[in-house]
């Protein structure tokens, strides 16, 4: 097999042969590669070739030209977008063991750390990083940053290695710790150096990613030999461009939980509201497939669509109508709905946390007395009964269903080999149900909101026959 060289990844725009069917040309995302600013370093092959137990395959690694493609949906009709306006179609690199790497095992000091708000799965990322580089490439000098960025620069790295990680796919949460804020850029990448770190690992959400868009900067314009991967990790599901995070399916079960016991209290009382809220800052993703998965709910607000509350076509108007036909209703929230129909004080407003987003209301306890309010008001002499369950913290402190735990290997594992073949500034994840290599840049701003145009959340209005709030 020929060496191919990393200038084989730039830009680039193959043509589809000329077809009637397939007008469309591909456009690759380029991929920063450590010889983008470091032109000097040398190739070596993969050490996995001296591996005595397993021998790779042919097919085994990955070559340069192999893409996927970040859209497989496409209407090839004549007047459609795609075709009329001949816009290229976007491809990524795919993930995988490379034929080259750029590091040479003894060299090599790996930095992991988790940073932003919890999501299940991380153990088992930073275990597999562990274990991987370790197992596959040889190295052994793999440390964890504790607490969040800010522990690059306040705290002391802690040793890892397969031993002391073995079980950690069994844990919730993250054994290196997590924090919000924090983030320093100069601090962190003086410590990076200091450290003499040349691979750094960073799991963390979209705020994370736009963190390490400003280290693999800082990085490049010092020169540094070191490699920067990101690994997206989003309970919420809000980072775009990628099919999900790992930890999005356990979060959707554990939501299950709370929408069953809400239909229990709900079915035995007399007009009985069960109210769940499910995490979803900005995106209503748990809240969705939760509903769809669970065909308890029936009604189920996200942060996409507008409603209100009272008159013709309103929520109190459904759900009477539910609570005649069945006694009960369930109503699941995501907890970015409504956000702007709650009063605020101006302090409240302004509420930040410390990684800068904006401090919500709780809309689940809002939507509560609002309901209590209704009901007293148009119903005095009926009984009536909300029961809210706020799971918020119990579906994401959980560890990984094994769905989750494959992903989060597979993400760990093409990690590394991204970084052993000297990509830097990206971030590994599943596009189209394939890993790929996308530009940590890409993932930072993109964003992953609900369609509510698409088929999706059609079928939601179908499960639950919610109104479409269009007002009359
Ligand atoms: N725009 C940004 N630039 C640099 N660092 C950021 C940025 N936004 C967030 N961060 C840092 O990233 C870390 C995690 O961000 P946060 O928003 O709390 O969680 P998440 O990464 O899960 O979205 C914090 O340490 C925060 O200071
Ligand atoms: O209380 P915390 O830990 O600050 O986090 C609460 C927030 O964390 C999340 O679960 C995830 O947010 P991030 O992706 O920013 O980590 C949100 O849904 C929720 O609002
Ligand atoms: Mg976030």
């Amino acid at each position: 097999m020929a060496l191919s060289s990393p200038e084989a990844t730039n830009l680039n725009t193959a043509k589809i042969p000329e077809n009637p069917s397939s007008p469309c040309s591909i456009h690759l995302q380029k991929l920063p590669h450590l010889t983008d600013y470091l032109p000097n370093l040398k190739p070596l092959p993969n050490p996995l070739e001296n591996n005595t137990l397993y021998h790779p395959p042919a097919g085994f690694y990955i070559g340069q030209s192999e893409v996927v493609l970040g859209k497989i949906i496409l209407d090839l009709s004549a007047d459609s977008e795609a075709v009329s306006s001949h816009s290229p179609q976007v491809a990524y690199n795919r993930a995988g063991p490379r034929w080259q790497v750029f590091f040479e095992p003894k060299d090599i000091k790996a930095a992991i750390v988790t940073c932003g708000g919890l999501c299940p799965g991380m153990n088992t990322v930073i275990r597999e990083l562990v274990v991987g580089l370790w197992e596959m490439y040889g190295v052994r000098q793999i440390y964890g940053v504790t607490a969040g960025y800010r522990g690059f620069y306040s705290r002391d790295p802690i040793e890892l290695n397969p031993k002391l990680v073995h079980n950690w796919h069994k844990l919730g949460g993250t054994a290196l710790e997590t924090s919000r804020g924090g983030f320093d850029l100069n601090k962190i990448v003086d410590a990076i150096e200091h450290h003499g770190f040349n691979q750094v690992y960073i799991i963390g959400g979209d705020g994370t990613m736009r963190g390490a868009v400003n280290i693999f900067n800082e990085i490049q314009r010092r020169k540094l030999n070191v490699a920067v991967a990101g690994i997206p990790k989003t309970v919420d599901n809000d980072i775009g461009i990628i099919d999900r995070s790992f930890g999005f399916q356990t979060a959707v079960e554990m939501a299950q939980q709370a929408i069953n016991a809400a239909h229990i209290e709900a079915e035995s009382a007399v007009n009985g509201i069960g109210l769940v809220k499910l995490m979803g800052r900005s995106t209503g993703h748990i809240a969705l497939h939760a509903t769809l998965s669970s065909r308890d709910v029936d009604c189920c607000l996200i942060p996409e669509i507008d409603f209100y509350l009272e008159g013709e076509g309103g929520l109190f108007e459904f759900l009477e109508k539910r609570l005649k036909e069945n006694g009960h209703a369930v109503l699941v929230v995501a907890e970015g709905a409504g956000q702007d129909m709650i009063p605020r004080t101006e302090a409240q407003k302004e509420e930040r946390d410390e990684s800068g987003n904006l401090v919500f209301l709780d809309f689940g306890a809002w939507i509560k007395s609002e309901l209590k309010n209704w009901w007293t008001r148009d119903h005095a002499n009926e009984l009536f009964t909300v029961k809210y369950i706020d799971p918020t913290y119990m579906i994401r402190a959980v560890p990984a269903n094994a769905t989750d735990n494959l992903y989060c290997t597979l993400v760990a594992y093409s990690a590394i080999h991204g970084v052993m073949a000297g990509y830097t500034g990206f971030v590994p994840g599943l596009i189209n149900g394939n890993y790929a290599y996308i530009p940590v840049e890409e993932v930072a701003h993109a964003r992953n909101e609900v369609n509510i145009k698409d088929h999706k959340w059609a079928w939601v209005r179908s499960v639950t026959n919610q109104p479409d709030f269009v007002k009359p």
